[in-house]
Order: structure tokens, then sequence, then C-alpha cells
């Protein structure tokens, strides 16, 4: 390197070394050199001079002498090293005493110039012996020195275990990745290539967390999971593929990427943003993705655009020196500082400044380096604080939890109305209440009888839509050729029985108000598509009408159908599905809150009390009995227990006989060497099932309403059961 060794030496500039993130480790090496260089007077003074005799040893007065045996070293936290001593002496310095303690020899120059003829000195250097990241650049913004712990810090050196050949993705080859924030870190991954490879998904994906598994022309047996925000959690992805057991995961806690092909592991740990990637052919490793691609300019996007990668071998370590510093990070506020400090744009002095490099967090300073008046560099030194920012993660995690825990006691007071104070009612307010403050669409799910048009109906009276109409339907209880009539109402005479002065649709009905469809999931899919129309474009036209109506309603939806099994089986408009899904609520059967019961049985029974005006009151047995059971029909069906149990008392007290719980919990008649708990229990529903309908003389409605589910509930089981 000529450059350094013929002009550096004569350079003069100001370095500092920040004791606070390695002193320990300084100090060690301190006592280390002092107790080895024994009585060599020399190697002691030069010891000194080198670490700046002025401020650390301000008692010697400027004076050097020979360091007795016990001298103790106060570290200070932040030392002046001689201004006059330039970073090439220092090196060379060093490494006489390095060479010294290896070979008990040293041999130093009195003129100071006899330095130039050792060899080793890119071995042995002192910006490999400061615990900090050292880049120095020169005015051009070309690199001269990149210390090891600058690569470690910026991930342009490190261990990768699992090594793969040079290649590229090829159409066959299967496609894993754990992206934590689509565009960022990984090229600049966006939703159209992302499109190429089968993943659909209509709202923006950018920031989103991805995780993903396909080939890119075998798009219909992608897997894919969007991560809508770092919620702190952990998401996980898991498919067979080609026989082998495919696993992607994001931890967002710990900052951690996983990509599992059958029982190997490919982990990456991260601090800001990262993509995790793994390619596989014929079950081999074809590319894993190691730490700090951006750095080497092999992105997750270049690879998926058909771009080769590289081999990596075991030990990777990026050749740097003598390229431009833009090769390896891109242009931000803490590289054109450096870069304007080192061709002299800017006197360029910062200290300490919280910057981001490639995507890692480090505490920053940038030193101009001068020849006598001139600027010829600047040097750039860097703390890791990656620890630091795990701390502050952990920090934010229990603040988060505690916010958490606020909410769920504020929510309490949001919806009175709304009975329930377990965790996950809570958060079902939570979200309802962030619902009524908005107008997105929302789906909410959950089994029947759960509450789904309950809160729906809360949200609007919550809402500020709450003057205008809350209009419901059922998509599945209105025959299909009439369905669009409903929603969207008709001219005169458009259908032989239709009104002759027509018909308004619930959309125009509900105008400014809200929309409840209820069953959503058994909307036939050539409704689906009208729909979706109406929904994109707020319009549409009456059956048989000819003029664009255009209204502005609010549309919740709800279902206790899957129906990511539903656009799985093409009975559910994937693209419908995302338009509706922008605000979930997701309600738990009532054997999950178990918790609730007690307080939906004095609502219910205050509730029923006040309207019949009574003053009835549980048996303790009968309470007991309320607590323990099991609700397959949720609210709904503990409302209807209550309200029978009212008219079947004749005194003030509910007896468990007034429950009529005992039919419904009766096992008898079931062969239980039928095994498995799944046999069993559908067994014994069918068998309730019979009975109820016996019970109701085959009368469905009564059937279903006396087992206290929903229609559509009803009827899926007479299917399942074979019950005609
Ligand atoms: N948290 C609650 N607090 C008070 N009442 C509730 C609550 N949840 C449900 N209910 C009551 O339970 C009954 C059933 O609720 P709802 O009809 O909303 O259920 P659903 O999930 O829409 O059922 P389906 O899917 O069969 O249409 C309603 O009378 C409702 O008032």
């Amino acid at each position: 390197m000529p450059w350094f060794q013929t002009s550096l030496h004569f350079f003069t500039f100001r370095f500092r070394i920040h004791f606070y993130t390695s002193c320990n480790n300084v100090k060690r090496f301190f006592s280390y050199l002092i107790d080895n260089i024994k009585s060599n007077f020399y190697a002691k003074i030069i010891l000194l001079y080198t670490f700046g005799l002025r401020p650390v040893f301000s008692r010697l007065n400027g004076k050097i002498r020979s360091c007795k045996k016990n001298d103790k070293f106060t570290i200070v936290k932040s030392v002046h090293i001689c201004e006059q001593i330039s970073l090439i002496e220092k090196c060379i310095v060093f490494s006489f005493l390095l060479k010294y303690i290896n070979y008990n020899h040293i041999k130093i120059g009195t003129e100071g110039k006899e330095y130039t003829m050792y060899k080793d000195l890119d071995s042995i250097s002192i910006e490999e012996y400061i615990f900090e990241g050292v880049i120095l650049i020169d005015k051009n913004g070309t690199i001269i020195k990149y210390n090891s712990k600058a690569k470690e810090i910026l991930g342009l050196t490190g261990y990768n275990a699992t090594s793969h050949q040079a290649g590229k993705l090829e159409s066959e080859d299967i496609l894993l990745f754990a992206d934590t924030s689509v565009g960022e870190d990984d090229g600049g991954l966006n939703t159209k290539i992302l499109k190429a490879y089968g993943v659909k998904y209509d709202k923006p994906l950018e920031k989103k967390g991805l995780l993903y598994i396909g080939k890119k022309d075998v798009k219909n047996s992608v897997h894919y999971s969007v991560i809508e925000y770092n919620d702190n959690k952990a998401h996980e992805l898991k498919c067979n593929m080609d026989g082998q057991k495919l696993y992607c995961a994001i931890d967002y806690y710990n900052k951690e990427t996983t990509i599992c092909v059958d029982s190997k592991e490919y982990k990456l740990n991260y601090i800001l943003n990262i993509a995790n990637v793994v390619i596989i052919r014929n079950k081999e490793l074809a590319f894993y993705q190691i730490k700090g691609y951006t750095a080497r300019k092999e992105s997750l996007f270049d690879i998926m655009c058909g771009i080769p990668f590289k081999k990596k071998d075991g030990m990777f370590n990026l050749d740097v020196e003598g390229k431009n510093i833009y090769s390896f990070h891109a242009e931000n506020s803490l590289t054109v500082d450096l870069v304007n400090c080192a061709s002299g744009n800017c006197d360029g002095y910062i200290e300490n400044k919280l910057s981001n490099i490639n995507g890692f967090t480090v505490m920053a300073s940038i030193h101009p380096v001068n020849i006598g008046e001139e600027r010829c560099g600047a040097l750039l030194t860097m703390s890791d604080i990656s620890m630091l920012e795990k701390n502050q993660n952990e920090l934010n995690a229990v603040l988060n939890e505690l916010e958490n825990l606020k909410r769920h006691y504020q929510t309490n007071d949001l919806f009175p109305e709304i009975i329930g104070s377990s965790l996950s009612m809570k958060e079902v307010k939570r979200v309802a209440m962030k619902a009524a403050n908005s107008d997105a669409n929302i789906l909410i799910l959950g089994e029947s009888g759960t509450g789904k048009s309950f809160i729906a109906k809360k949200i609007h009276e919550k809402s500020k839509r709450n003057k205008f109409p809350f209009v419901e339907i059922n998509c599945c209880a209105i025959p299909k050729e009439l369905l669009e009539s409903e929603l969207f109402g008709y001219e005169n005479g458009a259908f032989t029985g239709a009104r002759p002065d027509g018909k308004k649709g619930i959309f125009e009905i509900a105008d400014e108000g809200t929309v409840f469809l209820d069953e959503i999931g058994d909307m036939p899919l050539e409704m689906q598509a009208k729909l979706l129309l109406f929904i994109q474009k707020r319009s549409f036209y009456r059956v048989g009408g000819n003029t664009e109506i255009h209204v502005d309603v609010r549309i919740i939806t709800a279902t206790n159908k899957n129906l990511e099994d539903e656009i799985k089986n093409k009975h559910f408009r994937e693209d419908l599905f995302y338009r509706l899904y922008i605000l979930p609520i997701y309600i738990e059967p009532l054997k999950r809150h178990k918790e609730d019961i007690s307080q939906l049985i004095d609502y219910n029974m205050k509730k029923n009390n006040a309207s019949l005006d009574e003053h009835k009151v549980l048996s303790v047995q009968a309470n007991k009995m309320l607590l323990s059971y099991n609700y397959p029909g949720n609210v709904r069906e503990l409302e209807n227990i209550i309200e029978r149990a009212f008219v079947l008392s004749e005194g003030e007290v509910i007896y468990p006989e007034h429950l009529m719980l005992k039919r419904a919990e009766n096992t008898a008649g079931i062969d239980i060497r039928e095994k498995t708990l799944d046999k069993l229990m559908a067994a014994y529903e069918k068998k309730v099932i019979l009975e109820a309908l016996k019970l109701n003389e085959q009368d469905y409605i009564k059937t279903f309403e006396y087992l206290g589910i929903g229609k559509t509930c009803f009827y899926n089981k007479l299917k399942k059961y074979g019950i005609k």
C-alpha cells in the first residue's frame, strides 16, 4: 500500500479511543504489554508516547520516564492520542511491541524511519487492537483501511458454516425466505416481483413482514404469510414440498429469522431489518443468505430477478480496501458526511452520533485527516451498539406489554354494553372501538352465537354513522336469485312478482349508515363479484336499472366459516376477502373465555327480570351447572337457557331442572369403544340433534332455536351427519 507507506506517516490528526465501550479490553492489553516488556526502557517510552502521555499520565508532567513495575494506569473516559504521531507510526510501534512480546526481541530505529521495512505491518496494526470499528478513506472516497471490527459490526466478515456454490435461481428451485420488512434490506423487493412468485396480495406489501415458501413457476403451490405489522411476536409458516419439511419463521421479539429444511436450520439475527433466504435445488442447498448482503450487493430482489449469486466459502471476508466507500455502503447522512469530510468540503468533525449504516445502528464519530494544512482523508470510528439496541427492544417490549395491560383495563369502559372482561373480550372491545372510529371494512369472525351481529351493531352505534341506518342481511337466509335485488334493489317491473314501483336495496336504504352482511362466507360467487365491484366503485345499478347510483356506506361482514379454506376450495374470492379483511375481529367461542360466563349469567338474569318484571334468582346448584356447562351454541345458547328457565320455573328460584342441561350432557348410548375423542363427540352431537328433532317434531326452526345454534351451523351439521 504505497499511500500508506510513503505519505501517511506525515499526517497529523486527532484520534480518540472511546473507552466506554472497550476500556476493560484496553486495560488488559496495557497491563499485558507493561508486564511483558519488563525492563526495556525504550519500548515503554514508545508505549507511553503512543497512548499520549499528557492526558493519561499527567503526573509525569510531560517527562518521559521508565515505568515502574507496579505503576497503576488510570483509564480516563477518552484519551487524546498524541497529536504529533501518525497512524502509521502507531501501527509500527505496535508491530514492534507485539513482535517483542512474541519473540522476545525488540528493534526500534531511533530516527523513527526504520519502520518502513517491517513487512507484517498489515497483519499487526493498531486498528486491529482498537475495539471499535475503524474505516479510513482518502479524499476521493477510496477505502484505505477497514478494520476487522468494522467488518464484523457491518456484516462484511463472518463465518458461514453452510457454504454453497455459485448459481442462479431456477424455476424448479424451492425458494424460502423470511423478510422482516418488505422493501428494506432485501434490495427493494416489491409487490410486482412478489406477484410473479405467486404472492397475491392486493394491498401494499412494503414494510410488512413476509414468510414465503414456493417456486416461481408453480404459483398454485405457493405458501406465504403476510405479517401486517411488527407486533413483537413470533410468526411461522410450515409446509411439505417435494417430500421435504419446510419451515420459515420471524421472531420480532428476539430479532431472529429461521428457515428449516427438514432438520437443517438456517438462522439469521438482525438489528433493523433482514431477509433470510434459502434456495433448495434437488433437495440440496443451492444458496444461503448470510448477513450483510446490502454491502455485498447480493439481494433477495436481485436473486428473484434471476441475477446470479456468488459462491460462499466457510469464512468470508470482503476485500474492500482500494474500493470506493459507496460500493459497500449506501449514501446516507453518515457516509455523505464522511465523504464530505474526507474531500475537505466541510470541517467534518463529528463525535458520537447515533447513525445507521447498512441497516446496523452504530455510535459513530468522524475525524478529518490532514497532511499539514491540507485535507487528505477522513476516519470513521464506530461502536457496535446492538446489545444496547437489544436491551432497548426488551425495554420496549415490556413497555408495550404495560401499554396493552393499560388498554385492556381501559377498554372495559369503552363498551360496557358488550359483556365480558376476559383478555379475549377486551381485545374484541379494543379492536371494535378502533373500528368504530374508522371507516374501514370490518370482518367479524367467530362461531355461531358468539355475538358477531351484536358487535357489528355496537360498532355502528359508536361510529359517526350512528344517525343513519344500520341494515343487516343474512346472505344465507335469502334465496340466491333474490340476493342481488335485496342488496341493490330493483327497478319497476324488473322481474315477475316485482313491485311495480321498484324497490330500494339495502345499500341504498343504508346510505351514510352501515350495512351488515352476515354469513358472507355463504354468498354465491357471482354475487361476490358484484359486491367487489360495488366496494371498488361505491356505486351500483339496480336490477333492471340503467342509472348508476352512488352511496356512502360502511360495510361490516361476518362469517363462522374459515374463509381461507373457502378460498382454497374456490368458494370465496380471494380479492374480495382482502377487501373485507381490513380490520378483522375474532370472537372466541364461549368455552374459551369461560371467565365471562358469570357476568353473562348476571346480565341475562337482570335482563329477564326487568322485562318480565320478576325477581327470580338462580339456585346454587343451577348457578354451578351454568358455570361449568360447555355452551356449544355460545352466548346465544346461554341466553336461551336462561330465558327458557324463566318460563319453566314457577317460583322465584330457578333450579337445575329448569335449565334443561341434562339432556345435552347425557352421553348414554354412545359406544365408548369407538375410541378417539373426535369420533365420540361426533356421535354424541348427532345423537343430540336427532333427539332434539324428535322433541321438536322435526321442525327445523324450532330445533335449532332449541339447541341454541345458528341456522347455518344447524344445516351444516345435518349435512355432516347425513340427517334427512
Ligand atoms: N358480549 C355479549 N354481551 C351481551 N350479549 C351478547 C354478547 N355476545 C352475544 N350476545 C348476545 O348473544 C346473542 C347471539 O349473538 P349474535 O346473534 O350476535 O351471534 P352471531 O355470532 O351473529 O350468530 P350467527 O353466526 O348464528 O348469526 C344475541 O342475542 C346477543 O345479544
